[in-house]
């Protein structure tokens, strides 16, 4: 594991969104995973000056993102679709077709989940997949349970993590009960996992995570297996490190 504690956020950011840069420098072709949450917005915006500065171009990058809401449409201002315009798609030239979510309005959820799959299947691997951390240790969507799933798959949130997401809605009554998330396996398949914890809130969780006893009970602690692991956290973040 390769970890990095940053003093300021902004560090933090413009080291996230160099990785992602290199590598698409290197690779042009690049399978990037995506995450959304509140995590890894400072680093699509560096990403964002990045392109237009023209240091990278994403013409033919492909992306997957990790997870989207069941039951609201991509326009809905709080699904991960329009995270994503918003933060990253609109601002680069990622062609539209190259950018993979799962939709969680699809009339066919399994239907849609095979989908995703095959779409993962045929781009072989993810290059490098990012990765914020739930307070709960969840990745992706893939919430703490007795066993969990490899492939992408219907998820019911946990409690936890819908009161989490609520500041992004008008009420906890309004946040989905349940989401689409790539599996445990597929994100564990990525040649590169990068992943993202800001926070005092978050300090426990992702320590437990990178050091406590492997469990489906804390999903996070799977990454412990991963041999290509780089984790970037905050201060706040990374105080039971020091
Ligand atoms: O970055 P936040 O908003 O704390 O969210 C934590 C995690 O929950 C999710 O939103 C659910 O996938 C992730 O994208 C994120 O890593």
């Amino acid at each position: 594991m390769n970890l990095h504690i940053f003093e300021n956020q902004q560090e933090l950011n413009e080291a996230g969104a160099g990785i992602i840069t290199s590598l698409v420098q290197m690779q042009p072709k690049a399978v990037l995973g995506l995450a959304t949450g509140g995590t890894p917005v400072g680093i699509y915006e560096e990403l964002v000056k990045a392109y237009e500065k023209g240091r990278v171009s994403f013409k033919t990058v492909t992306t997957f993102n990790l997870d989207e809401y069941v039951g609201i449409p991509a326009d809905h201002p709080e699904s991960y679709h329009a995270y994503m315009q918003k933060h990253l798609f609109s601002h680069i030239d990622l062609p539209a077709g190259s950018a993979h979510i799962p939709n969680g309005n699809a009339p066919d959820l399994d239907e849609e989940c095979e989908r995703f799959n095959r779409l993962l299947d045929d781009a072989k691997q993810i290059d490098l997949q990012i990765l914020g951390l739930g307070h709960n240790g969840h990745i992706g969507f893939n919430e703490p349970d007795d066993s969990l799933i490899s492939g992408t798959h219907r998820v019911e949130l946990k409690d936890e993590t819908r009161e989490a997401n609520a500041r992004y809605f008008d009420s906890i009554n309004e946040v989905p009960t349940h989401a689409l998330t790539m599996g445990v396996g597929t994100i564990l398949k990525a040649k590169t996992i990068l992943l993202i914890v800001r926070g005092a809130d978050k300090a426990e969780i992702v320590h437990r995570a990178l050091t406590g006893p492997i469990t489906t009970e804390v999903p996070a602690t799977l990454l412990q297996t991963h041999p290509h692991l780089v984790v970037l956290l905050d201060a706040e973040a990374g105080r039971l490190f020091e």
